[in-house]
């Protein structure tokens, strides 16, 4: 499309930072050269230290499977230190064409001069989702394992290191519920901002910007909010109260308000997601919460249909009780289908949101009938702005290129690049009082677009 900036790129290895005439490694240059090959190393380490447990289920064949996915692994670790071609999919899997289809769309973007695909020369966010792909088609190739996820271990970490934060949670979500229907207007919104912030700051830290190493959540979130503020850069948290709250005041009786929540990283970071969502049915703010998650193990710490029912099924059989009633009622709510968790391929294809209506138009079809659509974290912003290189103050509803399902809000902390619709000078200003804020993960924005 005309006029659409370039993409990040690992091209870019350096670049005059806002604030110094020193040039600073690109982000995606960084993420390229260094944390991806150390996210490989951990998930082939990851396998060397599960192969007796291969060998218990599978026997020799366990065994023979471990190393065949080693060395496939191996091969694409040196493949990207080498900044071989990136080459086509070979296994044959639902998305597989698809893939390869793009893989020769990013060819015809490049002129005769340029050659191939190469992973510091293409797009970073085509590159990043290809190597986790990549990682997907090395085990699929290495029965009876290809249904081992390799992130499971350090999701799961992430979940019991967090225990205080999680029981802290609980305990301020059921508390809340004993008194939530007496509750004024002004005094719910302000309980609507809360749950907020704590999903917000929920994302601040994943596995795949700490490279796989805990991101776990020691500090109390709740008692942090007011602090935090300051480091909320666009807040349209009001917008998502007047929409919600009107839907609320002018539904039909037995009508419903659905709200669409694509889910990010699991552990703590989904727990606040699932508080976020029982605070709106329970509010009365939305009837009906869908959640999409990833349909294979996805930038290390995103969510799969496994990770989540695990994580219910963890707090039900927890021995603290708010974490327990919090499991239980949870669980009922996707008996009673008012929580409904959704798989779509699309999710861990390359192409930016604007792509979706021709590439995944059932899915577009589908997002259009949500009053709301929730995008959690740096990636889903990352593809909604199609990770491009724009101006600072270009307004999201341009960079969005055309991608308007339904009202929609971006709930990400800052871990790349790319930010749009910030006022005049704010960037500046930023970039001199703390050069890293667009990759700490310290700031973050609800950023929302719909009608007017
Ligand atoms: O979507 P999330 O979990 O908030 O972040 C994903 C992410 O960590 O992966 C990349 C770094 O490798 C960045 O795009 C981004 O920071
Ligand atoms: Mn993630």
């Amino acid at each position: 499309m005309a006029g659409l900036p370039d993409s990040l790129s690992g091209q870019d290895v350096g670049f005059v930072s806002l604030s110094s005439s020193v040039g600073n490694l690109s982000f995606a240059y960084l993420t390229i050269k260094d944390r991806i090959p150390q996210i490989l190393t951990k998930v082939i380490d990851t396998l060397h230290r599960h192969k007796s447990e291969f060998f218990e289920k599978h026997g020799e064949k366990g065994m023979e499977a471990e190393k065949k996915a080693i060395s496939l692994l191996s091969k694409l670790r040196n493949e990207l230190q080498t900044d071989k071609p990136i080459v086509p999919l070979v296994e044959k899997f639902v998305d597989t064409d698809i893939w390869n289809q793009y893989l020769e769309y990013q060819q015809s973007l490049l002129n005769e001069s340029d050659g191939k695909p190469r992973w510091f020369l293409s797009p970073w966010l085509f590159v990043e989702c290809y190597m986790y792909r990549r990682i997907h088609e090395a085990i699929i190739q290495s029965p009876p394992i290809d249904d081992f996820d390799v992130f499971k271990e350090s999701k799961d970490q992430n979940f019991f290191e967090s225990q205080q934060s999680i029981i802290a949670l609980c305990t301020y979500l059921q508390e809340l519920m004993k008194t939530i229907e007496d509750l004024e207007d002004n005094q719910l919104k302000d309980e609507f901002f809360k749950v907020l912030q704590i999903s917000l700051w929920g994302n601040k830290c994943d596995l795949s910007l700490s490279g796989g190493d805990t991101s776990s959540q020691k500090t109390n979130i709740i008692s942090s909010l007011e602090d935090l503020k300051p480091f909320i850069l666009v807040n349209d948290m009001e917008r998502l109260w007047s929409l919600l709250s009107n839907c609320k005041k002018t539904r039909e009786r037995a009508s419903i308000t659905r709200v669409d929540i694509i889910l990010d990283n699991s552990g703590f970071e989904l727990i606040t997601d699932l508080v976020l969502a029982d605070f709106l049915l329970s509010s009365k703010l939305a009837t009906e919460i869908h959640f999409y998650g990833k349909t294979i193990p996805w930038f290390v710490s995103d969510t799969t249909i496994h990770d989540f029912n695990w994580l219910i099924k963890q707090l039900k059989h927890s021995n603290h009780k708010w974490m327990s009633k919090c499991g239980v009622n949870w669980e009922n709510h996707i008996k009673m289908g008012r929580w409904v968790y959704l798989d779509h391929m699309f999710w861990t294809l390359p192409h930016e949101f604007s792509a979706m209506s021709q590439v995944a138009p059932d899915l577009h079809a589908e997002l259009q009938k949500a009053h709301l659509i929730l995008f959690k974290g740096d990636l889903n912003y990352r593809k909604l702005t199609g990770d491009r290189k724009w101006e600072f103050t270009i307004p999201f509803h341009q960079a969005l290129n055309g991608f308007h399902p339904a009202p929609l809000c971006s709930i990400r902390t800052l871990k790349a690049e790319v930010q749009v619709g910030l006022q005049p000078g704010q960037a500046e200003q930023l970039s001199a009082s703390d050069p890293s804020w667009m990759t700490s993960g310290k700031y973050g924005i609800f950023q929302f677009d719909g009608p007017l």
